[in-house]
């Protein structure tokens, strides 16, 4: 059974359809990228396959059940979403990744020592968990939201432009922190947004193009393309 499934998805906007006919399905170790331009759907894309935006056409199912069908918790605890920009409730770090443990308690999720662990990883110490989360650089915001993302325990991460603000340094330690998160859970599966060829190609292993589909303001007939492997 398919994790994710998209079903002849449409999004369009006042003046153009962004895309049409877009149909792909996620397993279980999958490794997916979104391409395209600037302003051609990928962050509609990532927020309509997590229910915070509405496709005009088509369907998106988890575990083969449509969105509209799942509990949003339930839901949340399955896929969660990395926006480009976290937003983050007043407090620290640790605020916001014990926020994530609490939704997440049902599912066993790890304790302060799992996020410092990974913190290491990234290069910061456990100081970081102290920072106030409004005095985070766009970077830093990407890495909590990131740990708090993976700490509530989800089996599908949806990363826009994860390390858009990040240093090639930290970009390497992120991405090397999805691929391991991947790897420690055959049915776990991520998908990324990136303008980087070259980081499609790092963390991924099929691209789904939205760039080819850009239908012209009334035609119906163009389609998404997903390449195959990389
Ligand atoms: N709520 C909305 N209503 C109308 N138009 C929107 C809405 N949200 C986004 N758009 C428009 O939809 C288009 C796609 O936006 P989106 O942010 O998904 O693009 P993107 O491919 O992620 O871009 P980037 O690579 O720059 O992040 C843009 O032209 C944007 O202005």
């Amino acid at each position: 059974m398919p994790l994710l499934s998209v079903r002849d998805a449409g999004r369009r906007i006042p003046d153009r359809w962004l895309w049409r006919g877009l149909s792909f399905e996620v397993d279980g170790g999958e490794r997916v990228a979104i391409a395209g331009p600037s302003g051609s759907g990928k962050s509609l894309l990532l927020r309509a396959l997590i229910g915070l935006d509405d496709l005009d056409e088509g369907t998106v199912s988890v575990d083969e059940r449509p969105l509209a069908d799942w509990h949003l918790p339930d839901l949340r605890m399955r896929v969660r979403y990395v926006p480009q920009s976290p937003a983050f409730a007043d407090g620290t770090v640790r605020d916001a990744l014990s926020g994530a443990r609490a939704f997440a308690a049902a599912s066993g999720a790890a304790p302060e020592a799992w996020a410092v662990e990974r913190l290491g990883r990234l290069g910061r110490g456990a100081g970081f968990l102290d920072a106030r989360t409004e005095t985070l650089s766009g970077g830093e915001a990407q890495i909590a939201a990131l740990l708090r993302a993976m700490q509530s325990g989800p089996h599908l991460l949806l990363l826009d432009e994860p390390t858009a603000s990040l240093d090639p340094d930290a970009t390497d330690a992120v991405e090397r922190l999805v691929s391991d998160w991947l790897d420690e859970d055959g049915a776990r599966a991520a998908i990324w947004t990136s303008h980087s060829e070259e980081q499609r190609a790092r963390v991924a292993t099929r691209v789904v193009d939205l760039g080819t589909a850009i239908p012209a303001p009334e035609a119906s007939g163009e389609r998404a393309t997903e390449t195959a492997a990389l």
